[in-house]
């Protein structure tokens, strides 16, 4: 068996391993990727690029559906399922050069298409060879998790893995999990024609502000999608194109079944404990993402244990590059890292709720906000549903909700404000062009001031007395 020498070895080329193997090899440490699946991981061939790809293709679906208040008579679309599904495959297509083994091979690391496992604490096996590294990165991402539902294991039923590459459009679509890839892949399967039922053991959207995901199911619920909350799956039985789902004391039935109840770490392939390699439900590290137990090993992205979103793995293979490379004391951080959901109306988060806030801050938190319906941009539009909240301590933003016409895109402002610690005056302070949605955050900063210097007396006096002795 060959022996490779380097000194990073990665493993899994998902968002974060990738990130960690273009930043290494580009800066000159000899870098080996090693990769038993597809190339880019979950995000491109079956997560982020799939699921916005459909949501893509549902919301033209729902566009002519919804002309009426626009003058616009609405029709019912012809929908060519398999044709949705060749726009997912196509963008998946146009992105994986990107993502390719051509690429990164062009950028000097040597790849390896394989399962990796550990034989001992500096030393992996792939691809018929070993692997000796100075460090290696675990990147291997997750997969779905399989919830022991009684009678699941007999009846066809989707994943996130699957799902892109059913060509035939759900009649009935019953979604078991009321996350984010249950409430995106719910709300986009009945704009494309289909009966949607979503059974969430507790509050759909549970982990997010209740407040906006309210917002958010109210919508769901007037498209048509059915929401059963507190209601735990226990028992599944039926064949392909009849399914029946118990839960909560209710039988529904459907034609299709796709589970998305959360994620299971990929640690199994790995023979950690021959590395010395503590783990939990992700490796076990410490706040440079290393090893407790390795020094030699840091885990990125999901492996890591935390929050599961591709910027925060690209995050987080930009601070263990700083770090493997200069021996930096690269933290990874997590106040500042956003998260949305892309339903319609979308829900962005970044730093904490304000359920979260108060229970940190006390009374020093304050809450400011400002709702969609008194943006102009979002009236014309005729998209006033959601609001903006901004958690602000000290006249600093720390958190802010918002859900609402592209609410992912209107976070980034408050992603930059967050990030760089700016105060809550940087945002006041900007001259936005109107008429644009991003105004609503423009105006919670406002509110901020406006109530320190239009409610306060000795303003008022101050600003008076001012003006009688200018000329
Ligand atoms: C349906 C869905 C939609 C999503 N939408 C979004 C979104 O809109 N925005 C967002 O930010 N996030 C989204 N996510 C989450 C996002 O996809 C993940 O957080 C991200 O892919 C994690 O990147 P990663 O590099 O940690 O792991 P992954 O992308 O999962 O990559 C890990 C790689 O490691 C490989 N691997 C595993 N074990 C081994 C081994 N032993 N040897 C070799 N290779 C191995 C795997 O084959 C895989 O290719 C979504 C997820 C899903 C499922
Ligand atoms: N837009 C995005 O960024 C995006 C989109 C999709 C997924 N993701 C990532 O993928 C991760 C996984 O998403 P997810 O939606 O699978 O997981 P999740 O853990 O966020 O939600 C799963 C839901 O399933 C419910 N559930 C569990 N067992 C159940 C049962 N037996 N019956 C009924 N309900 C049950 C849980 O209560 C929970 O609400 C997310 O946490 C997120 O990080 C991100």
């Amino acid at each position: 068996m060959d022996l490779i020498e380097t000194d990073v070895c990665v493993i899994g080329a998902g968002s974060g391993g990738l990130s960690v193997a273009a930043g290494t090899a580009q800066m000159g440490a000899k870098t080996v990727l090693i990769e038993g699946g597809e190339m880019g991981g979950d995000c491109l061939n079956y997560g982020c690029v799939p699921s916005k790809a459909l949501i893509a293709a549902a919301e033209h679906a729902h566009a002519l559906r919804s002309g009426g208040p626009y003058g616009v008579a609405p029709v019912e679309p012809q929908i060519d399922y398999a044709a949705a599904m060749d726009h997912v495959q196509a963008a998946i297509r146009t992105i994986a050069p990107v993502d390719s083994q051509e690429r990164f091979e062009g950028l000097g690391v040597r790849v390896i298409r394989d399962w990796a496992r550990f034989t001992s604490p500096e030393e992996v096996e792939a691809g018929g060879a070993r692997i000796r590294a100075r460090r290696f990165v675990i990147a291997t991402g997750s997969s779905p998790m399989v919830p022991p539902i009684d009678g699941l294991g007999d009846v066809p039923y989707l994943t996130n893995e699957t799902l892109f590459e059913n060509r035939e459009r759900p009649r009935h679509l019953i979604v078991i999990g009321g996350g984010p890839i249950g409430c995106e892949m719910a709300q986009a399967h009945r704009r494309l024609g289909c009966e949607v039922t979503v059974i969430e053991g507790g509050a759909a959207l549970g982990k997010e502000d209740a407040e906006a995901a309210q917002v958010v199911l109210a919508r769901m619920r007037a498209e048509g999608v059915k929401v059963f909350s507190d209601a735990q799956a226990e028992k599944v039985e039926g064949r392909a194109g009849d399914i029946a789902v118990t839960a909560g004391g209710q039988t529904h039935q459907g034609s299709h079944l796709l589970v998305a109840v959360g994620r299971r770490i990929n640690l199994d392939r790995l023979n950690l404990d021959a590395a010395n390699v503590a783990h939990d439900r992700g490796i076990t590290v410490d706040d440079r993402l290393r090893s407790t137990t390795n020094s030699r090993v840091y885990a990125v992205g999901d492996a890591a244990g935390g929050m599961q979103f591709t910027h925060l793995a690209g995050y987080h293979g930009g601070q263990v590059v700083r770090s493997i490379m200069f021996g930096l004391r690269a933290t990874a951080e997590t106040r500042h890292i956003p998260r949305v959901t892309y339903t319609a109306p979308e829900l962005a988060q970044i730093g904490p709720t304000e359920a979260e806030a108060r229970q940190v801050h006390g009374d020093k938190l304050e809450v400011v906000r400002a709702a969609f319906d008194e943006n102009d941009r979002a009236i014309a539009a005729g998209e006033t549903e959601g609001f903006v909240k901004v958690m602000v301590v000290d006249g600093y933003p720390i958190g802010v909700t918002m859900v609402g016409a592209q609410a992912g895109e209107l976070i980034g402002l408050w992603s930059l404000a967050i990030s760089q610690k700016l105060k809550l005056q940087a945002i006041s302070g900007t001259v936005l062009p109107y008429p644009t949605l991003n105004e609503v955050s423009k105006k919670a900063a406002g509110a901020y001031f406006s109530k320190r210097l239009f409610d306060n007396p000795w303003v008022k006096r101050a600003g008076g007395l001012v003006q009688r002795v200018l000329p």
